[in-house]
């Protein structure tokens, strides 16, 4: 089980004539990942997905807010006595052109990490070579065809499931997955998420989830959670079929419309999202993060910022003073 409490992360980016300036990038996420579970983070880009994922997987550091994994909090922790619990969460990277390194061959990209596997579990040598094919064939290819050839002879689905299979090598308990098939082929990329939905099933890892696309969380999400992330705060949360079918934050009705426009409204003629282009989000920090590209705005929305609960119109928590079901016109259809 994996949890974090209050998550945040601020950076500071190196401006323009008006200096530099800090990014809010996690406003104090909670999230919880339970054994062999399945959990998605969804929402637009620069939302914090990735910096979430990233220090969920050990790789990037907090400002504030706790990770527990299996019950030992990590931030009284150094980072050498940390490191044994990330390994066991293994980040599956959204590019596999970048994630394995060209001059080696996929039999050198699986020893190495084996190889310090064996060590660490006292098999014999013999068992590096024998798991490295057992891995590949778990991840749906053959051995013999990928194992002396290099990361550019292979197509990117092949290499997508190659950096599975890596980060399979250390036994993870979860894998990360940050919009892992938003650079492979389309035509590739539902039998890489059923790869994914298949090694849950059978080796019992947890899934974490990080994408931009409503299909894609609800396709791999179907028997987990599903977190809406809205600059940097999760607006929307609880069982991925509730969201989608029953949301009541504006923002998450707006993602999963074709269209920026909620219907059934009581104010006519506001009912339009705004572009996030359209905002500066410098001075945005006041109130609801969402208020000003929201068509239900009140006063209220604009000076208080509402926080995740639960409400009685709905099974799951959101973040927001007028949370209501509205009809939404399903990505679906308009093909
Ligand atoms: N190393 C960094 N230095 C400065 N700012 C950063 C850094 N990494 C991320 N940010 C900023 O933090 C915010 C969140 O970024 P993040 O990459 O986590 O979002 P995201 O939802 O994954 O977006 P995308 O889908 O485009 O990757 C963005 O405004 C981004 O510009």
């Amino acid at each position: 089980m994996i949890t974090g409490t209050g998550i945040t992360k601020t950076y500071k980016q190196r401006g323009d004539v008006l200096g530099s300036r800090e990014v809010r990038a996690l406003r104090g996420v909670d999230f919880a990942v339970p054994r062999g579970g399945a959990v998605s983070f969804i929402g637009e880009s620069g939302c914090g997905k990735t910096t979430l994922g990233r220090i969920i997987a050990g790789l990037e550091t907090h400002d504030s807010g706790e990770i527990v994994i299996d019950g030992t909090p990590m931030t009284p922790l150094s980072p050498r006595r940390r490191r044994p619990y990330f390994r066991r969460i293994q980040l599956i990277h959204q590019d596999p052109y970048s994630a394995l390194n060209p001059t080696r061959t996929i039999h050198q990209t699986l020893r190495a990490p084996l190889e310090l596997r064996a060590r660490q579990t006292g098999r014999p040598g013999s068992w590096i070579d024998q798991r490295a094919g057992e891995l590949l064939s778990l991840v749906g290819i053959d051995p013999g065809y990928v194992l002396g050839r290099y990361p550019h002879q292979l197509s990117g689905g092949m290499r997508q499931r190659v950096v599975i299979a890596r980060a399979l090598t250390v036994d993870p308990e979860m894998l990360v997955a940050d919009e892992s098939v938003s650079m492979i082929d389309v035509s590739m990329r539902l039998s890489i998420l059923a790869l994914l939905k298949d090694l849950r099933e059978r080796l019992g890892v947890s899934l974490l989830f990080i994408t931009h696309d409503i299909a894609t969380a609800r396709y791999i999400g179907d028997a987990g959670e599903l977190y809406v992330l809205y600059r940097g705060q999760v607006v929307e949360r609880g069982l991925t079929e509730s969201v989608i079918h029953e949301p009541v934050h504006p923002y998450t009705q707006a993602l999963l419309s074709a269209i920026p426009v909620l219907h059934g409204l009581e104010r006519p003629g506001r009912e339009r999202v705004v572009p996030t282009e359209a905002l500066d989000e410098r001075h945005a920090d006041e109130g609801c993060l969402f208020a000003r590209r929201c068509p239900f705005r009140t006063e209220r929305c604009e000076k208080e910022l509402p926080v995740l609960a639960g409400c009685q119109d709905s099974s799951h928590e959101h973040a927001c003073f007028h949370p209501q079901r509205r009809a939404v016109i399903p990505v679906e259809a308009v093909a």
